[in-house]
């Protein structure tokens, strides 16, 4: 697996073993890879497993952990408190303004563009310069100015080593020597401890959630180490930015490549927003169905972490049971979206296809007789992009914030066409899984609509 891993194929992989062997899997001396959403409960729950050592294999060091590789749940539960008040839903509101800003340029940027556009370039920028905004006040215009200093491949160019690794935690420890591995994850370290520093010297005039993890909410309060916040402030922009980059890339593949699915959430769009309104103004997120339906659906055929993250068994203590199995301690284990997502036991009909129109049967938004004569299947327990319990995506709200408002306000704009003669297979071809994954940069031409 981590061979397979080098290679970015593991989500693939481990769906393809799961379809021969079925839903319990061995990938590796030590790991356990599980297809079974009914022990989401005892894995990922409250009093589930906690986290794996992937992250600190990935990242290479056993000490100042960021918040995913804390090993230790009562350390991690402690450690998520100001992230958890960083994401509230008053928070959430006073970034509002910021999403609107970065959504409408990016919108106002791809209007300048001529011919062919690499679309998930420009959203690959906007999700970055977001995050900086967010994670420290500002500091990054790539939408602006272009990536000069190659920062969004630095992010992305220790991947493939690192998914190797995340298998065989072990090794980090000896990888951390050489200096080939190393490099990238320096020069991100001291790019984010510069905006770090900074940040901690200017202040902001707007709330970030900056704001929250240097404890400024709470006076009373010192603020946290500096290294904490460096690797708090590098988690933000990793976990935040290539993530629902993915997510929005996905999206417009999934409707460029079904028409009929683009013109209903254009109506949609048209509906709630007519030209002239501000399509990132969330007032009417809420109500727009089928927005959600065409957003769940893209993360279910495409979750921006397709393997999930990992879960170990203490290795001091009893073991425990997963639905009928008894895990010993010391097993690493995985619940990975990308088979989950494409069982048809869990998801059908089209299983491997972009049908959001599941999503408004399911929530009984559609009338039942669409469903009549077929075999409908729907499973929420299996939809896991953002993870399950205590310890999943603490960014859910931002994240799902951002990709309405840009899904909005390009809908509202454009028609979203894949340039002529480039093959829709490639998309699923080069969807590649290194945690973070990569894709291809989605060719299209965008025709303003008004
Ligand atoms: C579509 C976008 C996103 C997806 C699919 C996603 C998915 C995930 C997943 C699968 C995890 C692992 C949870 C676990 O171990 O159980 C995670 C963790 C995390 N995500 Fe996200 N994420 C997204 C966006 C964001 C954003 C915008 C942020 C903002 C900074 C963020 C911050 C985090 C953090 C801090 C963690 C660690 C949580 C913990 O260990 O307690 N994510 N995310």
């Amino acid at each position: 697996m981590a061979r397979i891993g080098l290679n970015g194929d593991q989500h693939t992989y481990m769906k393809q073993l799961h379809d021969q062997y079925g839903d319990v899997i061995r990938t590796g001396p030590n790991e356990l890879s599980f297809r079974d959403p009914s022990i989401l409960s005892a894995m990922l729950g409250p009093s589930g497993v906690p986290k794996g050592p992937l992250m600190v294999g990935r990242i290479r060091t056993t000490t100042n952990l960021p918040l995913p590789g804390i090993m230790d749940t009562a350390v991690h539960h402690e450690r998520r408190k100001p992230w958890s008040r960083a994401f509230s839903a008053a928070a959430l509101k006073e970034y509002e303004p910021r999403v609107s800003d970065r959504a409408n340029q990016l919108v106002e940027i791809l209007e300048r563009q001529k011919g062919e556009v690499s679309l998930g370039v420009y959203i690959n920028y906007f999700a970055y310069d977001f995050m900086c905004d967010m994670a420290y006040g500002g500091g990054s215009e790539l939408m602006r100015d272009g990536d000069k200093d190659g920062i969004w491949d630095t992010m992305g160019a220790g991947s493939p080593p690192a998914t190797f690794i995340g298998h065989v935690p072990w090794f980090g420890m000896y990888a951390a020597r050489l200096p080939f591995m190393s490099k990238h994850g320096k020069r991100m370290g001291a790019h984010c401890r510069e905006f770090t520093l900074r940040r901690l010297q200017r202040g902001s005039e707007r709330k970030d959630i900056f704001h929250y993890l240097s404890n400024e909410d709470l006076p009373d309060r010192p603020p946290p180490p500096e290294i904490q916040l460096v690797s708090d402030g590098i988690l933000a922009i990793i976990a935040g930015a290539d993530t629902t980059s993915s997510g929005l890339t996905s999206l417009f593949f999934c409707l460029a490549t079904h028409q009929d699915a683009y013109k209903r959430l254009q109506a949609e769009v048209d509906q709630f927003y007519p030209p002239g309104d501000n399509p990132c103004d969330p007032k009417h997120y809420r109500d727009m169905h089928y927005l959600t339906a065409v957003i769940n659906e893209t993360l279910r055929l495409y979750p921006p972490v397709p393997t999930g993250t990992q879960r170990q068994v203490p290795h001091r203590g009893q073991g425990v049971m997963l639905g009928s199995n008894y895990v010993p301690p010391g097993t690493a284990l995985y619940l990975p979206p990308w088979s989950l997502h494409r069982d048809p036991r869990n998801f059908a009909p089209f299983t491997e296809g972009f049908w959001p129109e599941r999503w408004l049967l399911a929530a009984g938004r559609a009338p039942a007789s669409e469903k009549s004569g077929i075999y409908f299947v729907h499973n929420d327990a299996a939809f896991l992009p953002f993870s399950h319990g205590p310890a999943n995506c603490v960014g859910r709200p931002m994240a799902l914030q951002e990709m309405r408002a840009v899904a909005c306000a390009v809908v509202q704009k454009f028609e979203v066409r894949l340039r002529a003669g480039w093959d829709p297979s490639a998309y699923e071809e080069g969807f590649k899984d290194f945690f973070m994954t990569r894709r291809p940069a989605l060719p299209v031409t965008l025709h303003p609509r008004f």
